[in-house]
């Protein structure tokens, strides 16, 4: 008999006439993420979604992190499938469930019965299959309230299926039905976050980075890769734009006053990212800032980066603390890569003092005081396009 994953599909479910589509994209998504693995057969039916393994020599538990990781999927569980029928169930139960249940002191039988036309009711079938495991295993007992096993009977359109309970799913909705966003990402902490979490309620993510070179390294645009190959788990494909940002920041530098210099750079940031992102399909853009966290992410400051956008921007950590942040950075698996100490073109030429709270009357005094249409058009056309995805 086969071991096969059960999807639980989440909010999704939810949707009324488009559910269809949204369940297409979903689809099309755990396709892609099983790829690499080898061939699988996908089903659909009844909220469930059936992936089985072609070959045996798939590796099952691979396929499970893997889809564990993809938005639209609540809940997941490797299960092995039976014929409907009891005596197959009573024979497969104690052979499949054997190490869970010798590592268990207590468990307790739950039922499913999505086929109504099975003889058994649900109760009937936990009172069997506990009695047959009770049986095999002598030294269990049974405790509905808190069991270290709970085994699940399904018993569904295309068989009945045992396991041993359901595992977290990433959550949220398929990446692809909410449209397009371009991602501002620096090597920090909580960008990425931001990406993972607007990728999280379906957004499909085009990336940008802003590169200082020789101010800033290869080794510092590699840990932005790496970050969104990281990120590209749960994101699907990210089409990543490296920006050639020298010759703003040293004309910045030059020309504007010290204080005002974070403030002037984000602004020039938001010009270019949203020019890329129109270029690039993009409805909105995605920031990692966080009130207060710094002095370009006062109100004020915010307020003076926002008077340029001509597009949402999406700030999804704005009210997170920076250990809330981390607790997701550690989860999604980002958090290492983000700590390596490499530079960031926002890290150099900061001043001492930035100002918090700039007024837009100065900052735009600032900005006139050199030509820079043309260096924002050079940014946007020497902007470097690679595609990334998780393997
Ligand atoms: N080099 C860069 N390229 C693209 N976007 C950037 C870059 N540097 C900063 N940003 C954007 O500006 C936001 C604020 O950056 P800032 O350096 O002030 O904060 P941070 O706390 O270091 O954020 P992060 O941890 O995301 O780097 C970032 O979250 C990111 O969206």
């Amino acid at each position: 008999m086969q071991e096969m994953i059960l999807l639980k599909v989440g909010e999704l479910a939810l949707k009324g006439l488009n559910r269809s589509t949204f369940e297409a994209v979903l689809l099309k998504n755990i396709r892609r993420r099983l790829k690499p693995l080898g061939e699988f057969a996908i089903q659909n039916a009844q909220s469930t979604i059936y992936v089985t393994p072609k070959s045996e020599d798939v590796d099952l538990n691979e396929a499970v992190e893997r889809l564990s990781q993809v938005f639209g999927v609540a809940a997941l569980s490797k299960a092995r499938v039976t014929e409907k029928r009891m005596d197959a169930i009573l024979k497969e139960a104690p052979l499949y469930l054997e190490d869970p249940l010798l590592a268990a002191r207590t468990f307790k039988v739950e039922a499913k019965r999505a086929d109504k036309a099975f003889p058994l009711k649900s109760p009937e079938i936990c009172s069997e299959v506990g009695g047959c495991l009770l049986e095999a295993f002598p030294h269990l007992k049974v405790d509905v309230h808190h069991p270290d096993v709970t085994v699940m009977v399904e018993i569904r359109d295309f068989g009945a299926y045992i396991h041993a309970g359901s595992l977290p799913g990433a959550g949220g909705m398929p990446v692809g039905t909410a449209g397009r966003a371009a991602l501002l990402i620096s090597g920090g902490i909580d960008s990425p976050v931001a990406g993972y979490m607007l990728a999280k309620r379906g957004v499909e993510l085009t990336a940008v980075h802003f590169a200082s070179p020789p101010y800033t390294s290869e080794r510092a645009q590699m840990k932005v890769v790496e970050l969104l190959r990281q990120v590209a788990c749960y994101a699907g494909r990210i089409k990543l734009l490296v920006v050639p940002f020298t010759e703003i920041q040293e004309n910045l530098r030059e020309h504007c006053p010290q204080d005002l210099f974070t403030i002037l750079m984000r602004r020039f940031m938001m010009r270019i990212a949203q020019e890329l992102a129109l270029e690039n399909q993009c409805q909105a853009l995605i920031t990692g800032e966080s009130v207060g966290q710094v002095a370009s992410q006062t109100m004020a400051a915010i307020a003076c980066t926002d008077a340029i956008a001509q597009m949402p921007v999406f700030r999804p950590v704005i009210g997170m603390d920076k250990d809330e942040i981390v607790t997701i950075a550690r989860k999604i698996g980002t958090f290492e890569i983000s700590i390596q100490p490499y530079e960031d073109c926002c890290t150099v030429f900061t001043p001492k003092h930035p100002k918090t709270r700039p007024s837009l009357e100065e900052v735009v005094k600032a900005e006139g005081a050199f030509e820079w249409e043309n260096m924002v058009q050079r940014a946007v056309a020497g902007a470097q396009a690679q595609m990334l995805h998780a393997d």
